[in-house]
């Protein structure tokens, strides 16, 4: 018969219809395009865990006297049974198909024209769900947001249910065991949560095997270096599954996985079977051990129920859940450390999925406080409330922490009296804030990062600033020390690392952009100047005047969280602060050499600094994001100028000694 399109040539034939105004064809082209991707997706996907069954025809242990023959064994049989199954499921397809395309897929665009082609035919319903389903992977689209208001005004429909055309069944079971568990339909919140858990486990399976996709490898080196190398992006990518799978109505829901347990436990518990509720408590808190409800409840069911929970074992579907991801989580490490990722980085599953989403903000999943109700005892308390999910992939954050010499937390949010905010001290020893001082003055402009205005903030004081990387073209012009630029990007690292370790995120953070900064007092500036040196705002977004957050363009919308590592404190003012809109103090920062403030970058974190009246503060800015796409590349430019210096001074002097 006729060879069936892939789904690029339909996504191709539905915009070219869309361009014609054929608004059936466009319908018609592009939800088979949506189902041939599935189909090419799920294929793909059932293939690669098929073939890790596959088993050799040599007698057992034979192969492993061998240096490597084994793992070559193993290798070519699941080269072999993968090439016979994608032969047969996927044939004519070819191996790979446009990565921008697939991209579009990822990101829901074609619902952004199947919205209008429903729209001009008439289908109010799927074209509000078209609209709303575009916008949980895009929620910033302009146009659709005004699309969306429109339907729910003028749809002409009473109750528009807009449905998400792409959710996944965990989430759907999920959010109808959310249901059941409300009406306190307990064993049907089981059923529910039940099979969530178990679609959970396979789209993340799917997820995971979707990452063995090609690599695009600068060249082949050492056989073992090209395996690791490309091992190396498939495990990321498979880290990143649980971003990907762990989201709710559009959001990342950090406690997707472990509240599942949550609810089960309850729902175990109330239909009268604490063995099975004490199973689900303990998964529960192997994801997230130091939770303190759960804590509670394990002492409720020692002493209320007579159970020995100490006899229990987490279930086996999070105990193997959970130990992968530990073990992928070290190699990984180790890869990271003596190789890094390419950017790159050609996986069937783009690392941007779900970009949009992640963004750090963890979602309240579900704030249903169920109020004790077991004979007034003090029982189970609540459902599962938003937690980090970073114990399984930080574990060993906490040597990189412990490893930071002598840094001591001196503030934590309860001082600072908000939420994702810390100070600590001795990042760096007085030498080093010296050596940035002496950079800064060497290298900083006026006015830089602020299209070159001198005075962005306050007429009584002079900004200028210094980047990675102009520090580091600096250096090469033989206008700064190299070694000073190499200890500003050091710092920096050091600074971010810290950071990521210290709030726990599920994710790496990246640097969106680092300014080493410098205001300093006019020397005739009155003493008693009430405007601040910077003024109150947030880091991501910009405030209109009733103190709303926009989260828009012109803002850094990407950026997650920020720090400032101080260098000095002889000036006069200049105290950094946490504070409300209408300028109300809530907690003040006094900068000194090594001091280090962080916090999240949106509005609960508003902040600025009052006039620096006398002398120069300086100061290493750091901006950070959770998202890869905003990573400032900068950092491994300015790394790999400096190394190139420190190359060719080695040689120079190798040859004039
Ligand atoms: O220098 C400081 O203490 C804060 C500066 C700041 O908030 C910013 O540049 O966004
Ligand atoms: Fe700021």
């Amino acid at each position: 018969g006729e060879i069936p399109k892939t789904y690029d040539e339909l996504y191709n034939s539905g915009i070219e219809a869309y361009t014609s105004e054929d608004w059936y064809g466009t319908i018609d082209s592009l939800e088979k395009a949506i189902a041939e991707f599935k189909f090419y997706r799920s294929s793909l996907a059932t293939c690669r865990l098929r073939c890790n069954n596959v088993t050799s025809q040599f007698e057992d242990g034979y192969l492993e006297q061998f240096d490597d023959l084994f793992f070559f064994d193993r290798v070519l049989r699941k080269a072999e049974c993968l090439t016979r199954c994608k032969d047969k499921y996927l044939g004519h397809r070819p191996e790979r198909i446009s990565q921008e395309i697939t991209n579009d897929f990822v990101l829901n665009v074609p619902y952004s024209y199947l919205q209008m082609a429903y729209y001009k035919t008439d289908q109010m319903e799927k074209a509000a769900s078209a609209a709303y389903t575009f916008l949980l992977a895009n929620p910033d689209d302009v146009m659709m947001n005004s699309n969306m208001d429109w339907y729910q005004a003028n749809s002409g429909i009473e109750n528009l249910v807009m449905e998400d055309m792409e959710a996944k069944p965990h989430q759907i079971n999920y959010m109808q065991g959310q249901d059941a568990y409300g009406q306190e339909d307990w064993s049907e919140a089981i059923d529910y949560f039940e099979q969530s858990l178990e679609e959970f486990y396979k789209v993340d399976g799917e997820c995971r095997s979707l990452c063995e996709g090609p690599h695009e490898y600068e060249e082949f080196q050492d056989l073992y270096i090209s395996i690791g190398t490309h091992y190396h992006s498939v495990v990321n990518c498979r880290l990143n599954c649980f971003q990907k799978t762990s989201v709710l109505e559009g959001k990342f829901a950090g406690d997707f996985l472990p509240s599942i347990y949550h609810y089960l436990q309850y729902a175990y518990f109330q239909v009268g079977e604490p063995d099975k509720a004490v199973q689900c408590a303990v998964s529960y808190l192997l994801f997230l051990p130091e939770d303190e409800v759960m804590t509670k409840n394990m002492e409720f069911y020692e002493t209320q129920t007579g159970i020995n929970v100490d006899s229990y074992q987490p279930r086996d579907d999070a105990k193997l859940y959970h130990s992968r991801v530990t073990v992928e989580d070290s190699l990984k490490k180790f890869a990271d450390s003596f190789m890094t990722l390419p950017s790159n980085v050609v996986a069937d599953t783009p690392v941007e999925e779900f970009s949009e989403k992640k963004k750090g903000d963890i979602d309240d999943i579900d704030a249903n406080n169920i109020e004790d109700d077991v004979e007034g005892e003090d029982v189970i308390i609540e459902t599962s409330k938003a937690k980090y999910f970073g114990e399984i992939q930080n574990d060993d954050d906490d040597d990189v922490r412990s490893n930071m010499d002598n840094v001591t937390i001196v503030m934590t949010e309860k001082e600072l009296n908000g939420t994702l905010r810390m100070v600590a001290d001795l990042f760096a020893s007085q030498m080093q804030c010296d050596q940035l001082i002496e950079l800064a003055l060497a290298g900083a402009v006026e006015g830089d990062g602020y299209s070159g205005k001198a005075k962005p903030h306050t007429t009584f004081e002079t900004f200028s600033g210094l980047t990675v990387l102009n520090a580091a073209e600096k250096a090469r012009e033989g206008l700064v020390k190299a070694e000073d630029a190499l200890l500003y990007l050091d710092l920096s690292e050091k600074a971010r690392r810290y950071v990521e370790s210290y709030f726990k995120l599920p994710t790496r953070l990246f640097f969106s952009y680092t300014h080493l900064v410098c205001r300093e007092a006019e020397p005739d500036a009155p003493q008693d100047r009430d405007d601040l040196s910077h003024p109150i705002h947030a880091d991501n977004c910009w405030l209109d005047d009733k103190g709303n957050c926009i989260k828009k363009s012109p803002a850094y919308v990407w950026r997650d969280y920020s720090a400032l590592m101080y260098l000095n404190e002889d000036f006069e003012g200049g105290e950094f602060i946490f504070a409300r809109f209408n300028k109300t103090v809530e907690a003040s920062v006094q900068p000194k050499c090594g001091r280090l403030v962080s916090f999240s970058a949106g509005e609960e974190n508003l902040h600025g600094v009052k006039a620096v009246t006398k002398g120069r503060r300086c100061a290493l800015a750091m901006w950070y994001t959770l998202d890869t796409k905003y990573d400032e590349k900068a950092h491994i430019e300015a790394r790999e100028i400096l190394e190139n210096l420190q190359h060719d001074e080695l040689y120079l002097r190798r040859i004039y000694q």
